[in-house]
This record gives structure tokens, sequence and C-alpha cells, in this order.
């Protein structure tokens, strides 16, 4: 029979889209969630659905070129509320669910977000930026050039982040707005940065997440505090020793849930636990401390942006657990952790569970799934009947005509005997007795984690006719802390001995041809492809995406890089320059041959572009291979994931093209 699938294209990323928030009614019989896709502008927009799960319709309850999100159901199911920037900024919005007329409810200057109900339905709670002295209800801040300042004073060390730009003088504060009314309540102030989590039952509490430390720079704990609705004393739950987020109340309202970790020496490093306050007794226990799981989606893809909101931990209705993701090797499902600590898996498999919902009495659940086929769906449990049903295939009709690389995923001996997970695809119409060159892949974080999710430029390169190779080396998420902590003061060490024995592994394999090999990878992994090219001429082309390569200038230029060096490289540039230098690929440039493509965002702060400025300048002028360097205008860290979808597929393509003339 003839074949008559295509491979996928750098192209096809303008049909890719993907469901997530799912939202059960409180009865169960339908869910609301947001549907992201490219317009035939190849501008992205983001519309509510309705799915009914008594005739299996899917409705789009809004349309429009907008970016809709956080739908939200009131807690009697009879309303939704949902984010909107369909009149400038994101504001919420009302809808009642038997009318089709939406309305406007927040006026803020500069948008909200995380809207949350009150157990009545008559507020909602939601969290805004706010520069000091402005308030919810003076209407939009216009971005007019004039409003631009022709000067920023700098006095803090936080002062600017890769998501938000800039963020001097504006603060996250936390607002209640009664729907009916309009009338706003803000219920923090000042210079810290507030997240809302969850109302008491009784509606008199609003559980919120801060750092109020005496010096946010430096100190980075996240407390959990409880703040009177009506006004009056707040209460701190935590003792400034973590960064806990998304508190939940019990049913009964005598506990919160939340997840977090300790703040010990590491504070990315460490996998996050869950945690549970006794409200009367003002306890706080870790309930999770023996289980060396990941709680949270740890999966790196590159077709959603990571930070979906998350439901956090969601109580059973005996209050005698809850409901949380978790990773591990490879896959995120969803467990049931209970109060004595023991955690039952409810959604396993080779897969990645990023988003889900349950009914009120937690009957069933929906969830959002991806798997290396998928770039996501969601899906039906009944838990009585322990039943799955797929409710959408919203990309069904375009991969009808595609044909995917299945994974086959291997384990193999890393540096020191480790035992080190990883996934071979091999090229689209593979035939035995052929060879294929052969391209390691390298995640970013460094600690998160490849896994059974989809990845549109593996894909593409299997399309392109190479087997695509990648790996968790040490750092990763999801084999345990020892494992997430091993590359700390090591950079360029084991991590990189990992890495090197997957390309031994797979070159024992007759179709891999050794001689053509390429490497690529962004941040952490565009670091560790610099590093392997400073190391020798095994790769036969390489392609750095917003990269590191000294961490002696990261440590001041990245909105992360006093304190992520401090961890990651365990130095700093005034008392150890040495280490920082001796983990700086740049320090290899003599060594290094191979052809090289940098691309990286112009406004990309995580990563600054001084990065790939420094590493082109030294290989260009030390002219020994070919190098070339794609600035891309206006990007920041999250480009390839999230960012202008023309600059996506631009950066996929000047891959291909490079490892087809080179490798
Ligand atoms: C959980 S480890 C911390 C990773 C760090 N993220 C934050 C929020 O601080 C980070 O951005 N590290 C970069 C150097 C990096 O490697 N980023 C990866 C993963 O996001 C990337 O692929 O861009």
């Amino acid at each position: 029979m003839t074949d008559t699938k295509r491979g996928i294209t750098a192209e096809d990323l303008y049909q890719i889209c993907y469901p997530s928030e799912p939202q059960l009614s409180p009865d169960g019989t339908k869910a609301v969630f947001v549907e992201t896709k490219m317009d035939e502008l190849r501008q992205y927009q983001s519309h509510i659905y309705l799915y009914s799960l008594e005739d299996n319709s899917k409705t789009a309850l809004t349309s429009g070129p907008f970016r809709d999100s956080f739908p939200r159901w009131s807690p009697d199911g009879s309303k939704l509320c949902f984010v909107s920037n369909r009149s400038g900024k994101a504001q919420l919005w009302h809808l009642d669910v038997n009318e089709t007329e939406f309305k406007q409810i927040t006026n803020g200057p500069n948008g909200i977000s995380s809207p949350v109900w009150s157990p009545d339905g008559r507020s909602i709670a939601f969290a805004a930026f706010l520069r000091t002295g402005q308030t919810l209800t003076e209407g939009t801040e216009e971005l007019t050039e004039e409003a631009t300042p022709k000067s920023i004073t700098v006095d803090k060390m936080k002062y600017k982040s890769d998501d938000s730009g800039f963020v001097y003088e504006k603060n996250k504060q936390v607002a209640v707005v009664n729907i009916e009314t309009g009338s706003v309540t803000q219920l923090t102030e000042g210079t810290y940065d507030h997240a809302v989590g969850s109302w008491s039952p009784d509606g008199k509490w609003l559980a919120i997440t801060a750092n109020r430390s005496v010096n946010p720079d430096i100190q980075h704990e996240i407390d959990i505090y409880l703040v009177p609705v009506e006004g009056g004393e707040w209460k701190k739950i935590t003792n400034s020793d973590g960064t806990y987020a998304m508190p939940t109340f019990s049913k009964d309202g005598k506990k919160l849930a939340f997840i977090g970790s300790v703040a010990d020496q590491h504070l990315y490093a460490t996998m996050k636990k869950i945690w549970v306050a006794e409200l009367d007794a003002g306890t706080v226990q870790c309930l999770t401390a023996d289980w060396d799981v990941h709680v949270g989606d740890a999966t790196i893809g590159d077709v959603r942006s990571p930070g979906h909101p998350n439901p956090g931990a969601v109580w059973t209705t005996d209050g005698q657990g809850m409901y949380v993701i978790a990773s591990e090797k490879g896959s995120s499902g969803i467990y049931l952790v209970h109060l004595d600590g023991s955690v039952t898996k409810v959604v396993g498999g080779e897969r990645n569970v990023y988003g889900f919902t349950f009914d009120n009495e937690k009957n069933s659940l929906v969830m959002a799934v991806s798997d290396s086929l998928t770039p996501g769906d969601l899906f039906h449990v009944d838990l009585n009947t322990e039943t799955e049903k797929r409710l959408t295939d919203v990309n069904g009709e375009l991969f009808q005509e595609i044909r995917l690389s299945t994974p086959e995923e291997i384990w193999y001996e890393g540096a020191e005997g480790w035992n080190i997970q990883g996934w071979i695809l091999k090229p689209v119409g593979f035939q035995e007795g052929n060879t294929y060159p052969a391209i390691l892949q390298i995640h970013g974080g460094p600690h998160s984690m490849y896994g059974h999710t989809f990845f549109h430029e593996f894909q593409l390169l299997a399309a392109q006719g190479y087997v695509v190779v990648y790996t968790n080396p040490r750092g990763s998420y999801g084999y345990g802390e020892r494992f997430v902590q091993a590359c700390c003061g090591d950079y360029g060490g084991n991590d990189y001995k990992d890495l090197m024995h997957a390309v031994d592994y797979v070159c024992q394999f007759d179709y891999v041809d050794e001689t053509r090999l390429g490497v690529a990878g962004g941040s952490y992994g565009g670091f560790m492809t610099n590093w392997i090219i400073g190391q020798g001429n095994r790769f036969k082309a390489a392609v750095t995406d917003r990269s590191i390569c000294n961490w002696i200038s990261f440590y001041g230029v990245s909105d992360i890089g006093y304190y992520f060096s401090a961890e990651e490289i365990q130095a700093n540039p005034f008392e150890n320059p040495e280490k920082m230098w001796h983990h700086s690929p740049l320090r290899l440039v003599a060594n290094m041959e191979t052809p090289l493509l940098i691309m990286h965002g112009e406004r990309d702060y995580r990563c600054p572009i001084e990065q790939a400025e420094q590493l082109y300048m030294t290989l260009r002028h030390r002219g020994k291979a070919p190098v070339s360097f794609i600035r891309f205008p206006g990007a920041n860290h999250e480009m390839s994931r999230s960012g202008d979808p023309e600059q996506r597929v631009l950066r996929l393509q000047y891959t291909v093209d490079w490892f087809n003339q080179y490798v």
C-alpha cells in the first residue's frame, strides 16, 4: 500500500492548536476550556469552548481576534467568568450561562489575571499589576509614547523579568470585585507581589501568597497569608522558610494545602512537595517528605507555553487527601496524596497531563493531556467505573495527513553507572539496512524533563531524515532529588558525560551514521551545546539557542543571574571568578571548530543576547569554523514555545537548513 502521508513541516505550526485549562461544571455535566490556535494573520487567538458531556457537543462561547483565558464556573454553575483582552488589556468578563451577552467587570490600568469565585458566587478575587499609587478603578493605562519614561532609575536587583519586561514600580496586588455592583476592594498594597489562592468556605478569608520579606531581592521566601476580606489583621501561615504556592482550603475550612519547598541551599534544584497547615493548631507539615517525586508538571515541550494555570492541590470530598499533578520518569500524571503521606496514582500512562478539573462530588474529572504524537487533547475519566473517554481531537484533521515518528524509550548507563532515560525518534520512512545522521537534543532548565509529550522540532527533524536522540541527564526532574541536584556546581561535568554516553549508546545501532552527528539545545541546553563543541569535533554541526556561554557576565545581566549562578554554578564573580570562568564555554573557544548556528531573542532577559554576541564575536574573530548568528527582534526567552509564530517557524527552518548543510 502506498503511504500518502507526509512528514511534518515547520509551517504546520500555524495549524497546530491545543486545549488547556479544562473546568468541569460543579454538577459534572459540562466542561469549559481554552483552545489556542493561530489565525490567518498568524497571530494567536484563544477562545473559550463549552463541551457538553451529555450530548458530546462542543460550542465556542467566545470568538474574534482575542486572547481569552481563565474560564471559571461560579459555585452554583449558573455563571462563568473569564479573562479577555477584547477591550484592550486583559480584563475580567462575566457570562450568564443562559445568555450570549457578556459583560466586562474590571477596568484595571494594566490588566488582571487569576480570577477565583467567592463561595457565595457574588464576588471574584483576582490579581492585578499596579504602579505605586494607581487604583483599580481608574481605567486602562494608555501605552502612549509620552508614557514611556525618558529614564529609568533602577534601585532594586529584581527590576526586570523575562516574562514581564521592566517591572520597576509595578507590583502584583490582590483585589475582590462584586459582580453585581462592580465595586472593587483592593486587599493588598505596597512594593510586594501577591498571588490569589483560594477563599475559605465561609467566604471570610482569602488565602494568598507573597514575598513580603525585608529584602525580596535576596530573600526568595514566599509565604502563605490569610487575608480577611472585610478588613482586619492578616494571619501568616508559613514561617518565611521556603517558597510556597497555590494554597487551597479544605471543605471544612480547617486546613490549607499548598505546594512548595523549603529554602535550604537550593531554590530551583529542589523538588516541590505538598504541605498542609492545620489552621486551629497553627502547625504546618510536609505530607510528601518521603515521596521522592516532583509535584507539578515538569515536562518540557515546544507547542504550549509552560506555566499554564495549574489546579494545585485539589481536596478530596472527605478532606482526607488531595489530588495533584506530579512528574516521574518522563510522564506526568494525577496522584492522590493522603493525609498520612501515602500516595496513589489515579491517572498514569506514558503521557503528559498538564491540567485537570473535578466535579463537585469528585466522581469524575476532565484532564488536558499530550503525548508524543498528540500536542494536546481533553479526556474525561469516570472515577467510579475507572473508564476514560477522549473528548477532543483538536488536531485530528491536520494529523490525518501527517506521518509522525513514534519515539522508542531507552535506558542507558550514564556517568558513575547511573541509569539514564532517553528516547530515540527514527526518521520518518525509516528503512532497515539504511544509515541515518543523528541529532542530540538537550533540554534547558536544567531542572525540567523531556518526556512523553509532543515535540514539533523533533518530529520535524525526523521528517527531514534524522534520528533524534533526547535524554534526561542528571539535573533533570523525574528521578528523585539527588538526581536533580547532581549537576549543581558541576556544569559540564557528569551532566556532559551523561549526554555523551547517550551518543555512544545510539552509535551502537547499525542505522546510526556516527560520522554524521549534530547537537542542539536551548538555554541550559544551549550552554551544554556550546560546552560540547568546546570539547572536540565529534559533531558535524551545532545549533545553540538562547544559550549561556559566560557565567561571569550572566550573573549581572540575567533577571535571575545573581542567584541562579550561586546555586547552579556555586560561585559568583567577586568571590570565585575562576569557577565562573571554568564552567563558561567561552573559555573553550580555542577548541571550537564545529559549524555553529547561534539563535537568540533580542529581548531575552533570562539569557540576554550579549551571551550570543560574545560567542559569535570570538568565533568569527578566530575564523576556524562557519558560524552564523540569527537575532530575533522583540523575542524573549520563550520565543521557541510561545513567541511570535513567524519567528518560531523561521527558527525551525534555520535549524533544519543548518543541519542539512553541515551534517
Ligand atoms: C526550574 S530550574 C530554573 C530554570 C530557570 N527558570 C526560572 C524560572 O528561573 C531558567 O529559566 N533557566 C534557564 C537557564 C533555562 O535553561 N531555561 C529553560 C527552561 O525553561 C529553557 O528551555 O528556556
